[in-house]
């Protein structure tokens, strides 16, 4: 696989058309009707706060996901989402046996600052981001350097982060006022220990 955009900070490879378009179109629209979306509450600073995204977790059976605390269990891959799942594994070259799906309903909807770092998916994860409608961007901070890199994610495109990555840098999906598109991203995870 070849970094297709020169700039990236190093760990990062991004696949502009890894889903073409009009696949893309069709995936979007499936995954909008068809996954069962959920908008948990999350306790940040001893208050519960609606997440500002809807959120789907699939993955192999009992997989489960700890997450600010709270502990989700994983529904059966969706077959669309399988699908781009073993796409996913043959141009990495590692295996996935979890995902979260994440709809941002719009520029309102966000993730704030994280690295993918829980302690389930082992000390140094590889982590895949297939996305689809709205371009968003998508910022990278180093943990020593102050800079704030901004990748865009597209339409079908993907986005890895190599092992390492999640050690070194956080990761951000801000705001974007002016966007009144929805967008689905599916995050490829590998979980080490299940029930
Ligand atoms: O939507 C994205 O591209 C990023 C999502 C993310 O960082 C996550 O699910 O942990
Ligand atoms: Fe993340």
């Amino acid at each position: 696989m070849t970094d297709k955009t020169l700039d990236l900070p190093p760990g990062f490879t991004y696949v502009p058309n890894f889903v073409k378009e009009k696949a893309a179109d069709d995936a979007f629209e499936y995954l909008f009707y068809n996954l069962t979306w959920q908008q948990p509450r999350l306790e940040v600073y001893g208050k519960l706060h609606l997440v500002p995204r809807l959120q789907c977790w699939m993955g192999d059976i009992g997989m489960h996901y700890q997450y600010s605390g709270k502990l989700f269990k994983a529904v059966d891959w969706d077959p669309y989402v399988l699908d781009v799942k073993t796409q996913v594994e043959k141009l990495v070259g590692k295996t996935f046996n979890s995902a979260l799906v994440n709809l941002y309903r719009d520029g309102n909807d966000k993730m704030g600052w994280h690295a993918d770092d829980e302690k389930e998916l082992g000390p140094s994860p590889a982590v895949v981001t297939v996305s689809f409608g709205a371009q968003r961007s998508f910022q990278v901070k180093h943990n020593n350097l102050g800079e704030t890199i901004n990748l865009e994610l597209g339409h079908g495109s993907l986005l890895l982060m190599k092992p390492g990555v999640q050690a070194s840098y956080k990761h951000a999906v801000p705001a974007r006022k002016k966007v009144t598109q929805g967008r689905i991203s599916l995050t490829f995870r590998n979980i080490l220990q299940s029930d």
